[in-house]
């Protein structure tokens, strides 16, 4: 047969194959999905809406107030208030949970599947929807809440459909050497209930994220959403329990509870695992409530990225990368870039280009489809935003690029809170915005030589979560990340690492420890219990009878013998090993004495 027949008719095979599978794993499981119907009525913005009717709440101090108050950080829009639950009922949540869990701990993984698909079926039909409550809530744009809420969340329910249940399999592990008739393995099963405290930077993904994870691996949980962003959390369960109900579960697998400081603490003393998502001081307090109870915590805390561009990079490929990663979601994420350090042939290149595309970018209101940046959620931010800026430029900080508090695209006054994009230059490590999270839509430039300068000035902050490394050299590029003292690299790209979702997301130092995305977070959410039995059938663990009691007098010799055999350094330890086992066997045979 010619070669190109064989290569044909393996072609042929292969495609088959190839659609074959497509059609069961993809086709099937998706046509499958029930539809699931969600009473989006009251948070649907009205057409017949205009800016006048729209009432102007200015927010009071609301730490002190009765209820959680929501409004539209970019209009002051007036959304809703919502209940502080107190210890008692964040407890009855907690226990409501814990109910519903021992049914949901022996479901099977098919039925996890199909609860997802009709969570991804929803978000894939209803993205407008969740982008623009996200948006009305939190004041970022629609297409920052596309990339930070739907894209990032669907790729999380991609990644479990596909891989989940493979890592929470059971694990087989080597016996090791004294055990070889034993056969080991690692098993993962639900912890209980899960409690997550998350912020309000991406109120859907902020949600889903700790709940799709502890769902799947059987757990139920509990999440305490941020005083920022209650309105539209208490939107997204309503989708989450639609589709608990279509997937045939309870209901009660999910709840959100909403408040203040002293709800979220009583979050943390009644569940089995807390993931907490927040600043590193809120981290401590309850890494410190955690310590009353022993609860087991995973901190994902602040973070101040630094962003290496070496001269070998190409600057106009890397600008874009660069200003994304500063401004999305008007530079209100955890892995946002914030410290640039560029070497010094391509600095002049870098501000320049920076400055240009950060001129052109229009700040407006989130729902209009030309606003390129969004609002500040957090009303007193936008003042620190101001005071750091202010700061580093009475220390000898450059402007490149300062824009005008509030200002909308076309010069007009914007009511809501508002701060500008903004580049800084001639920064240095003893201002303030070089050193804390700033968390806000400035690109704080520093010069660098040498690859050494570039590693010792990431690694002079206190925060250690991600970092990006450019180079047209990759092993160079490498070499300089592999020494930056954080949780995450990213080469040639920023943040990234996020959107492969089998990587584990978390970072050192202030910006917290352990793992909450990945095999490992998803790992995180389980009871990991390991387990050895014996491998055949008639072959178990003897106890020689020099080492029952009472033991022989040479049962020490034996076991020292014993263990020469097996970890001699060399074959003559291991045979001197082998002959005074069978020595001290045979002398403690002699000595048995007879049972009476
Ligand atoms: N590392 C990550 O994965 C990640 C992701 C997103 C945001 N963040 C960080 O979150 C911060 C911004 O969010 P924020 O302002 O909502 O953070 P925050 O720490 O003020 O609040 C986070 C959550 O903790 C709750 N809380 C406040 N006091 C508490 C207490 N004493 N006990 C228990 N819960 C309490 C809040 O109500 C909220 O729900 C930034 O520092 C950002 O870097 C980190």
């Amino acid at each position: 047969m010619e070669l190109w027949w064989v290569v044909l008719v393996l072609g042929v095979i292969f495609l088959a194959l190839l659609a074959r599978s497509l059609v069961y794993h993809y086709l099937i499981p998706m046509l499958r999905v029930p539809a699931i119907d969600v009473d989006a009525s009251d948070v649907i913005l009205k057409k017949s809406e205009s800016p006048e009717d729209n009432y102007i709440y200015i927010p009071k101090k609301v730490k002190n107030s009765e209820r959680v108050q929501c409004y539209e950080p970019a209009t002051m829009k007036y959304l809703g208030f919502f209940p502080i639950l107190k210890p008692e009922e964040v407890r009855e949540h907690v226990k409501q949970a814990r109910e519903a869990q021992k049914t949901w701990a022996d479901s099977t993984f098919k039925q996890r599947r199909l609860l997802l698909r009709i969570m991804l079926k929803y978000i894939l039909d209803h993205q407008e929807l969740i982008c623009q409550v996200s948006a009305r809530d939190s004041g970022k744009t629609m297409v920052d809440a596309a990339l930070g809420e739907i894209l990032t969340t669907c790729e999380k329910i991609n990644w479990l459909l596909k891989e989940g249940e493979r890592w929470l399999k059971p694990e087989y592990r080597s016996a090791g050497t004294v055990l070889l008739h034993k056969s080991n393995r690692v098993e993962y099963h639900p912890l209980g209930v899960i409690g997550a405290i998350v912020p309000w930077n991406y109120p859907f993904h902020n949600i889903f994220n700790p709940m799709l994870a502890a769902i799947f691996s059987g757990n139920a949980i509990v999440i305490k959403v941020s005083e920022h962003a209650t309105w539209s959390g208490c939107f997204y369960l309503r989708i989450i329990h639609s589709a608990l109900i279509a997937a045939g579960a309870s209901p009660d697998l999910v709840h959100i509870v909403t408040g203040f400081a002293e709800t979220g603490e009583a979050l943390v003393g009644s569940v089995d695992k807390v993931i907490f998502v927040g600043s590193t001081g809120v981290g401590r307090k309850v890494m410190e409530a955690a310590s009353r109870t022993l609860t087991p915590v995973v901190l994902e805390l602040g973070g101040k990225d630094a962003f290496i561009v070496c001269d070998d990079a190409d600057v106009t490929e890397v600008v874009p990368i660069a200003v994304r990663g500063a401004l999305q979601s008007s530079g209100q994420n955890c892995a946002g870039a914030e410290r640039f350090y560029v070497q010094e042939p391509v600095y002049e290149k870098f501000v320049r280009e920076v400055s240009s595309i950060v001129k052109s970018v229009r700040m407006g209101l989130p729902l209009e489809r030309q606003s390129d940046m969004g609002a500040i959620c957090m009303s007193e931010h936008v003042e620190k935003l101001q005071s750091l800026v202010d700061e580093a430029l009475e220390d000898g900080a450059e402007c490149a690029v300062c824009g005008i508090h509030s200002m909308g695209k076309n010069g007009e006054e914007l009511v809501g809170q508002f701060f500008p994009p903004t580049v800084l230059i001639n920064v240095n490590h003893s201002m303030r915005i070089m050193q804390e999270e700033v968390f806000g839509p400035i690109i704080s430039i520093m010069k660098f030589q040498t690859d050494q300068e570039a590693v010792d000035l990431a690694n002079d902050c206190n925060f250690g979560l991600g970092c990006a490394v450019f180079s047209k050299d990759k092993r160079r590029a490498n070499a300089i990340a592999s020494k930056i003292y954080c949780g995450m690299a990213t080469i040639n790209d920023f943040a990234t690492t996020y959107m492969s979702q089998a990587l584990p997301f978390g970072g050192v130092k202030h910006s917290g420890f352990d793992r909450f995305a990945g095999i490992e977070g998803l790992r995180g959410c389980c009871l990991v219990k390991a387990v050895t039995e014996d491998r055949w059938p008639f072959i178990r663990t003897v106890i020689p009878k020099l080492l029952q009691y009472p033991v022989a007098d040479n049962a020490f010799e034996f076991q020292g013998a014993l263990i020469r055999m097996f970890y001699g350094l060399d074959v003559w330890t291991k045979i001197n090993g082998l002959t005074d086992v069978l020595k001290a066997l045979s002398a403690a045979n002699k000595k048995t004495p007879v049972q009476k």
